[in-house]
């Protein structure tokens, strides 16, 4: 008590000390918030808009072959069941992951699951249709606008399972693109009696439902907004997707030079994950395609692409494709018109677009001209881009009419075979062009995913969570360099029995006080036990605490010590932080709650700051967190559990952790982590505090943090904004 109310007289606060502090990165954890600020805007604008006051629906993939699965459907309503939360959180979406599977979900359902329905959410044709396969075959598909446009997919399968009688061959089949079992936020399908299921999924419709009544008016708006731009060189744009999800043929009336509205549905993922989250039964169907018709010159052109195969391993991709463009008759090119495809993004541009017809490629503005915008152009190129491919093979197969005349029926046939790795070119005449398809594939290499995307987007579960990946991070942190600190440096500190002063002990070794040469402060080996605790796991946590350094997240890592001898492991050593654990302090001090207020601020600031770093903690739990009374900063310790860029998964032993009431639910089911599992976690440590130290302030965030659908817990920008309230 006394070393608390003396801090406050003699420190600055906690917040401008950590400003002024040199290694601090306040920019990180600024762009990261901005970052959730403008999805939050812009989701609250969509749905002011649309006047959205029940419930509205969020979802995306960031991941081109189904592995990782974003998906949220936030009833506004929803979030009255916690005292006081409604008023303090306003309508929100949130962008939370819900489930993450290296592997295809079938393999992970138990044998005693049945599929009783699926939740599809096409980004591509703005539809949400919901199956229940209990039943006879019924569907309903609801329209809906995507809030968050900066990262979205085409499409999103969701699979409903209950425990009863068999899994049904499709959703067994790797490729079935039925998978993960995301309604209730986790894959944890055995935990949900069958009532509890179709009660969530009633929670699904109902919320749908009242989406679909909100949103109708202002799809309609759309529609009429469109018809409005139509002028007289009517060109007609017939938009289709698979008929599985969306049964209605959209017809558009635009000049062709309404590019923006129309490429402001063509989001990052569209074109190619539209590719790979269809049902294999639809393989006959083209997943994809542009219908183009000029009126007034009679010219009608489709391009369609199509993908016969795909697969990914931990090292690759693999997609094989079909692709086509067809006109009617040749192309007049007495016109300045041009119709272009744009992507915002260049990866997205070269990954979707590579391979159709292009006329002309401009870098800067990632346009693909499908055709010529100069009458004195008349040929039209296939191009791909070099950069993104590891491994391809097309070939193509090109159609002229006859240059006198347009009888299709009299063609002159080009085939083009590419064997090679490099980049290949070929101009056709485009006067007399009919048909080109294109029968090839290419494969993408982990390296080649990081270097389009930033992420690789099977693995890593922060940019689907809304962090942003700031400057380039590294691929892994193995060419972090350890510092070695020299025995001779070290001095341990001995009892009056002549043992080691002991401070802490853990289940992975013993933590020892000592000095050391030109370090002012005390600092704590932390030894590992000889047996169960490799070099790779030593190095692993060492490389973390490294890579974190200066942040102000750790105590002050200082290096690894070398064993003197071979019965003993090597030990990592820090400067000596604060007055004990948080467990120690609610056992031995009697803080008040506003003092608690202030540590679990300080706690989520760090967190925060450890998943801007794209750092899974995994382990968050009172003794692993240091707190110095003087100023109520906290330090987390132990990284053996912590992940970089990807989840941590607990393989096979669900059962044994059944004791380990913090972690997660999806994590104790077996699923990766996630920041989200992490934000368990906490409001598990918010609950420790507050019946150790009787905080009742912290209940409402106890109650969200701990909601067992990952979905429905907040994130830390929206915890850290609550607590400012208190
Ligand atoms: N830098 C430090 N400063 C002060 N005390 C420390 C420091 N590092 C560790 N300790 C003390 O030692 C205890 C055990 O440390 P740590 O959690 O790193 O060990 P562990 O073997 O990994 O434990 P666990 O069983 O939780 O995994 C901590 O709870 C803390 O009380």
């Amino acid at each position: 008590m006394d070393v608390y109310y003396q801090s406050k007289i003699l420190n600055p606060p906690n917040e401008e000390r950590m400003k002024n502090s040199d290694g601090f990165q306040p920019s990180l954890i600024q762009q990261n918030l901005q970052c959730f600020n403008s999805l939050r805007l812009k989701a609250l604008k969509v749905m002011q808009s649309n006047a959205l006051t029940r419930s509205t629906v969020s979802g995306y993939s960031s991941d081109l072959l189904q592995n990782t699965h974003q998906y949220r459907i936030s009833s506004n309503t929803g979030t009255g069941d916690i005292p006081g939360i409604s008023e303090v959180v306003p309508k929100k979406i949130r962008f939370l992951i819900v489930s993450y599977h290296s592997e295809p979900i079938c393999e992970q359902l138990d044998t005693s699951t049945q599929m009783v329905g699926s939740i599809s959410v096409s980004t591509e044709t703005q539809t949400v249709t919901l199956s229940n396969h209990s039943e006879a075959a019924t569907q309903t598909s609801y329209n809906w606008i995507p809030v968050a446009t900066e990262v979205s997919a085409t499409t999103i399968s969701t699979s409903i399972q209950t425990s009863s009688s068999e899994v049904s061959d499709a959703s067994r089949s790797p490729d079935s693109g039925l998978h993960a079992v995301s309604v209730n936020g986790t894959s944890s399908q055995q935990q949900f009696s069958e009532d509890k299921i179709m009660v969530n999924f009633q929670k699904f419709k109902d919320a749908l439902d009242s989406m679909h009544e909100s949103l109708k008016a202002s799809i309609e708006q759309l529609k009429q907004d469109v018809d409005r731009f139509a002028n007289s060189r009517s060109i007609e744009y017939i938009r289709s997707s698979s008929d599985l999800f969306d049964p209605v043929n959209i017809k558009y009336n635009t000049p062709l030079d309404t590019e923006d509205w129309y490429s402001a549905k063509d989001d990052f993922y569209s074109t190619s994950t539209n590719n790979y989250s269809h049902d294999k039964s639809n393989a006959d169907t083209p997943e994809y395609f542009y219908s183009i018709t000029d009126s007034s010159t009679d010219l009608s052109a489709t391009s369609s692409y199509q993908t016969l195969e795909s697969y990914n391993s931990d090292e690759s991709e693999f997609y094989s494709f079909k692709s086509s463009y067809e006109s009617n008759r040749s192309y007049k090119s007495d016109k300045s018109e041009y119709i272009s495809f744009k992507s915002p993004d260049k990866s997205s541009t070269s990954y979707a677009h590579y391979y159709s017809i292009d006329s002309d490629y401009d870098s800067s503005s990632n346009q693909h001209f499908l055709s010529p915008t100069d009458a004195n152009e008349h040929s039209i190129s296939l191009q791909q881009n070099q950069d993104i491919i590891s491994s391809h093979h097309t070939s193509v197969d090109v159609h002229y009419a006859n240059s006198s005349n347009n009888d299709t029926s009299s063609c002159e046939h080009d085939t083009i075979n590419n064997e090679d790795y490099s980049s290949f070119e070929k101009e056709f005449d485009i006067r007399n062009l009919v048909t080109i398809n294109s029968f090839g594939h290419f494969s993408l290499d982990n390296s080649t995913m990081l270097s389009m995307f930033g992420f690789d987007p099977r693995n890593s579960p922060f940019v689907p969570c809304g962090y942003i990946d700031i400057g380039h991070l590294p691929e892994t942190l193995n060419s972090i360099v350890l510092q070695d600190i020299k025995r001779s440096d070290i001095r341990y500190e001995i009892n009056d029995d002549n043992s080691y002063n002991e401070i802490g002990r853990g289940s992975f070794g013993v933590v020892y006080l000592a000095s050391m040469k030109n370090i002012k402060n005390k600092v704590v080996i932390k030894e590992f036990h000889h047996h169960g605790v490799s070099w790779e796991d030593i190095e692993r946590e060492a490389q973390i605490l490294s890579y974190l350094k200066g942040q102000d997240i750790t105590p002050n890592f200082l290096g690894v010590l070398t064993p003197r001898k071979k019965s003993r492991n090597y030990s990592l050593v820090q400067e000596y932080y604060g007055h004990g654990n948080v467990e120690d302090i609610y056992l031995e001090y009697d803080l008040p709650p506003d003092a608690w207020i202030i540590i679990c601020k300080n706690i989520c600031k760090s967190l925060f700051q450890i998943h801007c770093n794209h750092i899974l903690f995994n382990d968050l739990k009172s003794d692993n967190i240091l707190v110095d009374l003087n100023t109520l900063d906290i330090r987390f310790i132990d990284f053996g559990m912590a992940t970089f860029r990807k989840g941590m998964r607990f393989e096979g032993c669900s059962g044994s952790l059944g004791e380990c009431l913090f972690y997660a639910p999806e994590v104790r089911e077996g699923c990766f982590s996630t920041p989200q599992s992490d934000i368990y976690s906490l409001g598990f440590l918010f609950k420790q505090i507050i019946k150790r130290a009787n905080v009742y302030q912290l209940f409402p965030l106890y109650n969200s943090c701990t909601k067992i659908q990952a979905i429905d817990r907040p994130t830390l920008p929206e915890i850290m904004e609550i607590l400012d309230t208190l």
